[in-house]
């Protein structure tokens, strides 16, 4: 599925990249580790004249265990999306020569969410043609910022721009941090490391203090809206498009949410189909786990997923750029649209993902709780995407808002936008198509059910709403009374958005591909299918998409898929092409080899470089020889 990368091999044969020795690194170490990889991966780009395509397959082939993650995954991106084309001039040839080193400093410790309310002040000096940037107390603090804690010279820091006594917004400004001469924090900045993490620990993620820290005016990224020497303020685009750079990383984590479901679900297949354990006969041969229902039953969501998550980003990347040149163009007709859209994914992406890795990680039994297997480094390292970039709450009810207003146009017999032409549909006129047991196995129809779940969770919600401001409510307390149903409906779009995604894309597959994949692969997606309205039944039955009826036919062809689908499980996950460097799991390498290659790990294991541990010379000795404890 991911374009083999043709450098692999390259890439592989450095020591640098076999991972094995990083479970036991200290977080300097890890730190230290993470910049190597990425100066030796585009030493390696130069050497062998990668594309940046090359360069970015590189990363995740490491399992984006790098260093610079937010220089290059926000501030470039964000130099590009919101600076002057002067700004571009000066600072993206220095930014991708790595001369400067950046990151995108946005939360603040008593504020992530609730932007408006960020505290850092850009106060306009006309005198000296000058902003003062300031983190007037404790809460306003910069803190989480990747790479920001001892890595940074400079920060795209978002801060309130104050003109007079008028605030007019956030607004990105470019600020040094630290000296390009011995990387010693500049005058007025107090920046620092946060601390250990769960996971992600090779990441520096930082706190940033500024004391009236001074920068020339045009160090403000003027794409969207500038200020003149004189101290005016002139907007040329809306607020939001300051808000571009989240944009697409909300974009990009569902691709990461997608590789890193791809390696769980390999490591928990592989692993299963070479595990054996008990037997279904007395006295019969122990079985592979894998063959097992409950075992299916248990790691084929995650395959699934994998597959479903790979066409949905395939899609949202189309969308995205056609969207992402229209506003670079100075069009924001698509701006809603996709914010809109991508929020809802980002979300439903991570929630996903963090959920499925947890039942792969319990599906290598004891062994998955070993570093070792990998599965379970692999979900503490995701579980911060249903938080980065907007908490997943927060992203669904971004995608609610959108969903609220395109179903008003509908209503109104506007014109609606494409990824929610369903809400034109006529909701009553609906009749379930599965007729009979036999229906569950179209897709299609399954397509309608969920589009129907979706149309009705999303009516209902705007119907309870205006129900509520009609009965008196205000605004802000008829919104909060809806926000679990709005959450829900935003979901219910989501996983239409999925669902949409996979049946299309299988169909296009079909016209191209051989008879016998296509078999397959249609497979899993009515797996995918069924699946989804069997976890979600309560909400399909709600909303009268399904009755009980059509419920126990999809519970029943579901069951009956996973052993459809468990023939061909292994060739699933090998056609992920993922190399064993790049899984890293004991449990899960290519070979079958899962018990040699974790026996191989406990060896090198630093306990067991010496026979003897130290705390046998300081507290067993005496122990077992009955000596007095000296006093502890
Ligand atoms: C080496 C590695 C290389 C590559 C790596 C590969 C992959 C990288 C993958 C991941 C990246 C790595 C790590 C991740 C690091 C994460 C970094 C961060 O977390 S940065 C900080 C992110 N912060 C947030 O996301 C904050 C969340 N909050 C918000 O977005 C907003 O405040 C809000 C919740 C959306 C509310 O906005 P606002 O305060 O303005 O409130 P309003 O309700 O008044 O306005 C809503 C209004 O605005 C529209 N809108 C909101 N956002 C956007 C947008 N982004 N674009 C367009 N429009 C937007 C919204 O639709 C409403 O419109 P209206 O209904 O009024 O028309
Ligand atoms: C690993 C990691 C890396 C990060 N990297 C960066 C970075 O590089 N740059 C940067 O600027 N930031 C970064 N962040 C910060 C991140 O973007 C924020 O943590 C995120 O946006 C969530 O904001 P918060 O922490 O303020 O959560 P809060 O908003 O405080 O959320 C707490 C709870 O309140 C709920 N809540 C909040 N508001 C609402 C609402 N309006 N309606 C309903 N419920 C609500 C949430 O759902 C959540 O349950 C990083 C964070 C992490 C964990």
């Amino acid at each position: 599925m991911q374009k083999t990368f043709k450098n692999e091999k390259i890439l592989f044969a450095e020591p640098l990249f076999q991972c094995d020795g990083l479970a036991g690194f200290t977080r300097s170490e890890l730190y230290e580790n993470a910049i190597h990889r990425t100066l030796r991966i585009n030493q390696l780009k130069k050497e062998h004249n990668w594309t940046q395509e090359d360069f970015d397959i590189a990363i995740r082939c490491l399992n984006y265990e790098v260093g610079f993650v937010i220089h290059l995954s926000m501030f470039i991106p964000a130099i590009e999306r919101l600076a002057t084309d002067d700004q571009k001039a000066k600072w993206l040839p220095l930014a991708e020569s790595y001369r400067i080193l950046g990151t995108y400093a946005q939360t603040e410790l008593g504020h992530g969410t609730n932007l408006m309310a960020l505290e850092t002040t850009a106060t306009f000096d006309p005198r000296t043609d000058e902003f003062v940037l300031r983190t007037p107390q404790l809460s306003s603090m910069k803190w989480w910022p990747g790479s920001l804690g001892k890595t940074a010279t400079h920060a795209i820091v978002l801060a309130q721009l104050i003109i007079g006594n008028k605030n007019y917004g956030m607004n990105p400004f470019m600020v040094q941090l630290r000296s390009l001469e011995d990387h010693m924090p500049l005058p007025g900045i107090i920046v620092g490391d946060i601390g250990a993490k769960l996971g992600a620990n090779s990441n520096d993620n930082g706190f940033l203090i500024l004391n009236d820290v001074r920068i020339p005016r045009e160090n403000m990224l003027a794409r969207n809206s500038k200020v003149t020497k004189d101290g005016r303020y002139i907007q040329t685009s809306t607020n939001k498009a300051n808000y571009a750079t989240m944009v697409l990383v909300r974009l990009s984590i569902i691709r990461w949410a997608e590789d890193t479901i791809k390696n769980g679900s390999l490591i928990a297949i592989r692993y299963s189909a070479v595990r054996r354990q008990s037997s279904l006969q007395a006295g019969g041969p122990e079985m592979q786990v894998l063959d097992y229902q409950t075992q299916q039953y248990k790691i084929f969501p995650s395959l699934a997923a994998s597959y479903a998550l790979f066409f949905t980003y395939e899609a949202m990347m189309k969308e995205y750029e056609i969207a992402y040149a229209q506003i670079m163009r100075g069009n924001n007709q698509l701006l809603g649209q996709i914010h809109g859209q991508l929020s809802g994914l980002k979300a439903f992406a991570s929630d996903l993902v963090t959920y499925e890795l947890e039942m792969c990680r319990r599906s290598c039994g004891g062994h998955g709780y070993l570093k070792a297997s990998v599965v379970g480094e692999t979900l503490l390292h995701t579980l911060p995407l249903v938080t980065v970039e907007g908490d997943n709450t927060v992203m669904y009810l971004q995608c609610a808002r959108y969903l609220l207003k395109q179903i008003a146009k509908a209503l109104a017999g506007q014109d609606v936008d494409e990824p929610t032409s369903y809400l034109k549909k006529d909701i009553l006129s609906y009749t379930c198509p599965v007729q009979k047991g036999e229906h569950c196995t179209n897709p299609n129809y399954l397509l309608k059910i969920y589009t129907q779940r979706a149309h009705s969770a999303i009516a209902s919600v705007a119907r309870q709403l205006q129900f509520d401001l009609e009965s008196g409510k205000d605004q802000s307390s008829a919104f909060n009374n809806n926000l679990v149903s709005l959450v829900q409906a935003a979901k219910a779009h989501c996983q239409l958005c999925l669902m949409k995604n996979f049946v299309e894309s299988v169909s296009a597959l079909e016209r191209t591909c051989s008879e016998n994949l296509a078999s397959v692969l249609r497979q899993l997606c009515l797996y995918f299918g069924l699946h989804g309205i069997v976890t979600a039944s309560g909400e399909f039955l709600e909303s009268e998409a399904i009755g009980l009826q059509q419920l126990e036919w999809i519970k029943a062809e579901e069951l009956k898929s996973l052993a459809a689908i468990r023939p061909n499980a292994v060739a699933l996950v090998d056609a992920f092409d993922l190399h064993d460097q790049t899984v890293m799991s004991a449990l899960g390498r290519y070979d079958g080899n899962a018990y040699q290659h974790l026996f191989e790990a406990a060896k090198r294991e630093p306990m067991n470089q010496t026979q003897v541990p130290p705390a046998y010379y300081k507290y067993l000795r005496d122990l077992i020889k009955g000596q007095p404890l000296a006093k502890l």
